[in-house]
């Protein structure tokens, strides 16, 4: 990920940590206010006065708050009914913020969707318990492949001709030459017939796992496409060329024991021999991909700060998503000797150069590009209206910094966001060493930024972390599943952990090289 490093780049006021010499873009703020909040005592110029610092908690689940809650208010956090993603993935909210005051304050009235905000100042002297019952082994769930629905293909597979059917008709419909609808059609025809050569057709019926694997022959690789139906192969022609002019189908190849489009979590997985082609991460995320993507977007979007532009919502991903993820990104780092580093040893994983992981992360990458192509333009536009909340207002007026200002500024190409060339990425905090913990303040080379926690926090896998921003003066907390999305502007920190192991997805978002006419 080396790439990484002119995006993310660490100041020379990064004491003793290496600088790279790239020089274009540099993306990191010199001034050094603490990533290091959670062993915040310090305080001075360009650091983080811990007293003053607030801790927003973006909470499915109602935590009764212990201390410091005034009359009134409890009454509010009390009413909201806890709605744990498994059932439900919403965000509960109290539209209350406590700072570490103790004080509540009101989020802004016109949040969609909801958010519980608590501060903790430590994290371990209330979740603590849950600290000696925590086995890392044990939370991670064995590798399942993103899902093999195979839908797309079989879409294909069962409608030769160009219909009205879904998935057929999309293939043409983008071309208006009646020509080049039958070449693409052909050629998709081509390339289902290569692809059901490689994956029998017993694969796409929906038959006991026992079975399917009584039929397979002894010690035969099994072969398998894995797709997901985030990516609507049938719309982009670019990928279809890609596929056809391979000499190889664009494939992942593994030998596995579990059944390709169900996932049972207490099988135990050997992953071997697993060739990747790797430029499938590329087309994954392609430009054209990302703005065909047919995943909706998640319309209830938590307002942490407008003015600033910082969402939470969901994502999508569960538990065991997320534990999937991360053990995809475990397994693809093992076949490659390790966590990539920015040189400031941010631990990272990019999705493009992992066919594994580029699939495994398919589905809440997409769902984020949704999001933010759909809704946060629109919201941003409106940022200009009085409801800017007084942490905001109190440090844009002091701060003055670049991202303060500008920050709601109309982007035109907002509609034509894509990923950035270089993402996603996975990231991962450890205790392994100090630079490891924790991401110093800079700001991101994108127009808007979103983070899936794939890690819960609060003592359960890791204590301490969060993300902090300057401008805000709080650490933004952050349950599994959940997604933060900000303006790529904002100054920004990864807050150091003290116990266990972060992991997030993150990806830039940037405006297209070649939008769509
Ligand atoms: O750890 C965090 O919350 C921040 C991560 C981040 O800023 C990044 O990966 O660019
Ligand atoms: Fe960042």
């Amino acid at each position: 990920m080396s790439e990484h490093r002119e995006t993310l780049r660490p100041s020379s006021a990064f004491g003793g940590e290496s600088v790279s010499s790239k020089t274009d873009g540099p993306s990191v703020t010199p001034d050094k206010a603490s990533s290091d909040e959670a062993d915040a005592t310090r305080s001075g110029p360009g650091k983080v006065a811990a007293t003053n610092h607030e801790h927003i908690y973006a909470l499915r689940e109602i935590i009764k708050p212990s201390v410091n809650v005034r009359r009134g208010e409890e009454q509010e956090v009390n009413e909201c009914a806890p709605s744990p993603i498994h059932h439900s993935p919403r965000i509960i909210t109290s539209r209350v913020v406590r700072s570490s005051c103790g004080v509540y304050k009101k989020l802004e009235e016109n949040t969609t969707g909801t958010v519980l905000c608590e501060q903790r100042s430590d994290d371990e002297t209330i979740f603590g318990n849950r600290l000696d019952s925590f086995d890392s082994s044990e939370s991670r769930a064995p590798l399942a492949i993103a899902a093999v629905p195979f839908s797309s293909v079989r879409k294909q597979l069962e409608c030769p001709e160009v219909t009205s059917t879904h998935g057929c008709d999309r293939l043409t419909s983008q071309s208006p030459d009646g020509k080049q609808k039958n070449k693409k059609r052909r050629r998709a025809l081509r390339l289902m017939t290569q692809l059901s050569n490689l994956i029998p057709l017993k694969h796409l019926e929906n038959r006991p796992v026992k079975s399917r694997f009584r039929r397979r022959k002894p010690s035969a690789q099994q072969v398998m496409v894995i797709t997901d139906d985030a990516i609507d192969w049938s719309r982009s022609s670019r990928l279809l060329d890609g596929l056809e002019k391979s000499s190889k189908p664009r494939i992942i190849v593994r030998e596995s024991r579990t059944s390709p489009d169900s996932f049972d979590e207490n099988e135990q997985i050997v992953v071997q021999n697993v060739t990747e082609d790797p430029s499938i991460g590329s087309l994954i995320y392609s430009e054209e991909v990302v703005m065909n993507n047919s995943l909706p977007p998640v319309n209830e979007i938590v307002t942490v700060s407008r003015s600033l532009g910082i969402y939470i919502c969901e994502s999508g991903l569960n538990e065991s998503d997320c534990n999937k993820i991360i053990s995809v990104s475990e397994i693809c780092a093992d076949m490659r000797g390790g966590w990539s580093s920015y040189t400031y040893a941010k631990q990272t994983l990019g999705c493009r150069h992992n066919g594994l992981l580029a699939f495994a992360a398919a589905r809440p990458v997409m769902t984020a590009c949704s999001t933010i192509r759909a809704h946060l333009p629109e919201v941003g536009d409106e940022s200009s209206d009085d409801h800017e909340d007084d942490t905001a207002k109190r440090n844009g007026e002091e701060g003055g910094d670049a991202e303060g200002e500008n920050v709601n500024e109309k982007d035109d190409s907002a509609k034509e966001l894509v990923l950035d060339i270089r993402e996603p990425h996975v990231v991962k905090y450890d205790l392994s060493r100090t630079e490891r913990q924790k991401l110093e303040l800079h700001t991101d080379k994108s127009t808007w930024t979103f983070l899936i926690a794939l890690s819960e926090g609060r003592g359960t896998d890791y204590s301490g972390g969060g993300t902090f921003f300057q401008a805000l003066n709080s650490t933004v907390h952050l349950q599994r599943g959940q997604m933060l999305i900000f303006r790529g502007k904002l100054r920004h920190a990864g807050v150091r952990i003290s116990w266990g192991c972060r992991y997030l997805l993150v990806g830039f978002l940037v405006p297209a090289k070649n939008p769509a006419p």
